[in-house]
């Protein structure tokens, strides 16, 4: 009998747990949009982990979080969605903060699951030791856990021991994806997530929300591939925001977001960026299925 297991986890936990960072470092490649603002990821994202004996598929979802608009309230369906289908959830709760309301309520929000949990105590390396076990303590009150886990995605540290125990919680399986597959998002939607991230970067705190990436057409020629994309904005505010004095900092974000493309395409691109406003689109639901959510 083959003792090969396959299956899916995913990482949850409170807005800048480190749920998306954790994801690129256990995949090894970029792949998910982070950034120090909370309620960034968008898009359910997999990687996907190869071993010998298991293959691990990491669903990255976005934060869960009190909806005041029509995105909030998809984003919060989005969540439930996946908590359903998963194999193993890891509760994310970061090592330097304590334990707090917004953990207390996730925690209990997956105990009724049929996934196996496991509680992550995420960024040990901004803590000692003695900081350490008290978090451990702490976090071992919030629920029952399969297994609690301390790590740094920073540092690399006990990421290993994390693989392990999230592949020990899944079924035995056949593979469930190809050698090669490291994530199954369609380019398009990668490629809209790096100009997304670098639109954001160094913007106001509650600009994040506003912003959204459409990409309009990836043309391959040869060794150059022209991608066209839309960057949307809800007001004209903050279409002069992103834009800059001078296209500065446009051109600022599209030489960030090329040379990231280019990474990920492995050839080199031309990349056209337009902003454009799309009144109050987290309300409009037609705008909202549009954009891709
Ligand atoms: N020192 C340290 N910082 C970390 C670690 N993991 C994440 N961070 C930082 O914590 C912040 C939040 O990380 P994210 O991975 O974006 O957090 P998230 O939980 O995905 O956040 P949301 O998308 O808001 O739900 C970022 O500034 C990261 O650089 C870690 O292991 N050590």
């Amino acid at each position: 009998m083959s003792s090969y297991r396959a299956g899916f986890a995913c990482f949850v936990g409170r807005p800048n747990a480190g749920k998306s960072t954790l994801t690129n470092a256990l995949v090894g490649q970029k792949i998910a949009i982070t950034s120090n603002k909370p309620q960034t990821t968008r898009h359910i994202i997999r990687g996907v982990l190869h071993r010998p004996e298991a293959q691990l598929v990491l669903v990255d979802t976005p934060g869960l979080h009190r909806p005041k608009t029509l995105l909030g309230q998809r984003l919060n369906d989005l969540v439930r969605a996946t908590w359903s289908e998963v194999d193993a959830i890891g509760l994310c709760i970061p090592a330097n903060e304590p334990v707090g309301k917004g953990d207390s309520f996730i925690a209990s929000e997956i105990g009724e699951l049929k996934a196996s949990l496991v509680a992550v105590v995420t960024k040990t390396d901004l803590v000692s030791k003695k900081e350490l076990t008290e978090q451990l303590m702490a976090v071992s009150q919030l629920g029952e856990f399969a297994d609690i886990v301390p790590c740094s995605a920073v540092s690399g540290d006990q990421l290993g021991v994390l693989t392990d125990v999230m592949i020990s919680h899944l079924p035995s399986s056949p593979q469930l994806y190809p050698d090669s597959m490291l994530t199954d998002e369609p380019e398009h939607v990668l490629i809209a997530e790096m100009i997304r991230e670098a639109a954001l970067e160094g913007v106001r705190d509650e600009l994040p929300h506003s912003i959204a990436v459409l990409v309009e057409e990836i043309i391959p020629e040869g060794n150059l591939t022209k991608i066209y994309a839309d960057i949307y904005v809800e007001r004209q505010s903050q279409k002069a925001i992103v834009i800059g004095a001078r296209a500065e900092r446009l051109k600022r974000v599209g030489m960030t977001a090329r040379a990231q493309i280019e990474d990920l395409l492995g050839k080199r691109v031309y990349l056209d960026l337009h902003v454009r406003v799309a009144q109050d689109w987290q309300r409009d639901p037609r705008q909202l299925r549009k954009l891709g959510f």
